[in-house]
């Protein structure tokens, strides 16, 4: 279990502590044992606090190694608690708002193992908790030219508190309008490249002779603006997307016929011969695929706009009152410190103390982590979250 030190002695070791104590060294780390290997978290300082660094014990072979990091790190703070969950490793954060404490270090998830193949080397991957079931990111998909910017816009205008558009990386030229950090980010080949390899991308395609990808940040900036992410990627990138953790809803724009394609292709202006040629040339391969592979978990023709739009909001399940206000009842909520913590049956245990929460007089809190979504890369949805009383003996869902 999590809570466990190490009980031997190796070299570097006997800097290690256990849960809940600051080290020798005056950084805080906490050791967690995961079958052969025990995860050290924490201990070095960057001037703002302490830095979540990750280092690996291995005790079959007697030696340190440092994971490749997938994934956003916590901000710094001056201490956490960790406590095993299977496959991942509960972090809950000191003097942190209550929005802020949940995070957690996927060390033996399946997108780690995929990760740890893809890369060769040891790998961990970062993911922040959030309250509730949120709702599923939207990949919308299609051929070039058919209209997926001009939906997601329309869609952006009408709910701007419901979605987020996550930014791209692309190695194309930006067009006249474009601005970078807005439409996309603008980059070159060599940098996306070394990107790529340092595992910072949820998928990348090379689409009409340019790299595209979808950053892990682009989606968790979103969703941690507590919007729904919307992804506007081609037929590959929704392929990845499908054999991520993502776990998103994903929508097949159609064009009526090939023609009307070509013709608002051409009327965009915003491509040469040449690659409105290539263009055309890649989406007969992208129409087949969408409509047939049953990849997607929806099929829209954009003949008439209006009548697409309406469409997309039906699947959606949006109506014309539905835009959500950006509320986040736990704002200014800070859990001051975590003393211990214990799991029963997906149910943990977590002693706190805070001055900002009269209700919860005898400190305690129950982290439900019964139905965990997603995940890195990403954020961890269907936290749960309850204040106990002690005193009346009853408990009350808190968050
Ligand atoms: N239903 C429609 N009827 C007529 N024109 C449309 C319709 N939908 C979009 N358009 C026009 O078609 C052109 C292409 O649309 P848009 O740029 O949104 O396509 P896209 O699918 O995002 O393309 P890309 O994948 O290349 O970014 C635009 O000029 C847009 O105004
Ligand atoms: N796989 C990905 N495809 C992407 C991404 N961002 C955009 N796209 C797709 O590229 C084409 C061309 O876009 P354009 O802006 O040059 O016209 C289009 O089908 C987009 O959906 C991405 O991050 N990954």
């Amino acid at each position: 279990m999590g809570e466990e030190a190490p009980e031997f002695s190796q070299d570097g070791l006997d800097e290690v502590s256990p849960i809940g104590l600051d080290s020798k060294s005056g950084g805080y780390q906490t050791a967690t044992v995961v079958g052969e290997k025990i995860f050290v978290v924490g201990g070095s300082e960057d001037g703002e606090g302490l830095c979540f660094s990750v280092r690996i014990f291995d005790k079959s072979t007697g030696k340190w190694s440092v994971p490749t990091v997938l994934g956003t790190k916590p901000a710094p703070c001056k201490g956490h608690s960790a406590l095993l969950l299977k496959d991942r490793i509960l972090i809950l954060k000191r003097d942190s708002l209550l929005d802020d404490c949940t995070w957690f270090l996927e060390v033996d998830t399946p997108f780690v193992r995929e990760q740890k193949k893809i890369l060769g080397t040891e790998v961990v991957a970062w993911s922040k908790g959030v309250k509730g079931d949120g709702l599923k990111p939207v990949v919308i998909s299609g051929p070039s030219g058919v209209g997926k910017g001009t939906l997601i816009s329309k869609l952006m205008n009408e709910f701007p508190n419901t979605f987020g558009f996550s930014v791209s990386h692309t190695t194309r030229a930006p067009r006249e309008k474009e601005k970078d950090g807005v439409h996309y980010h603008f980059t070159d080949r060599s940098t996306m490249e070394k990107d790529i390899r340092e595992g910072k991308f949820l998928e990348t395609a090379q689409v009409h002779g340019n790299l595209y990808g979808t950053s892990i940040e682009a989606v968790e900036a979103v969703t941690d603006s507590g919007k729904r992410c919307i992804l506007d990627i081609d037929v590959q990138g929704a392929k990845s997307v499908k054999a991520s953790s993502l776990e998103a809803m994903s929508i097949f724009i159609s064009p009526p016929s090939y023609e009307e394609l070509e013709k608002r292709l051409r009327a965009r202006g915003t491509e040469t011969e040449e690659q409105v040629q290539r263009r055309l040339r890649n989406a007969t391969a992208e129409i087949e695929e969408g409509k047939s592979s049953g990849l997607f978990d929806h099929i829209l023709i954009n003949d008439d706009l209006e009548t697409c739009y309406q469409n997309l909001k039906n699947v959606l399940g949006l109506n014309e009152s539905s835009d959500v206000s950006n509320q986040t009842s736990t704002k200014g909520v800070e859990i001051q410190t975590c003393h211990s913590l214990a799991e029963e049956d997906q149910k943990v245990l977590i002693h706190y103390s805070s001055d900002g929460l009269e209700k919860a007089s005898n400190n305690l809190f129950v982290l439900d982590v019964s139905s965990l979504k997603g995940g890195a890369p990403g954020r961890t949805r269907g936290l749960n979250v309850y204040a106990i009383d002690t005193f009346s003996n009853k408990s009350g869902i808190y968050l």
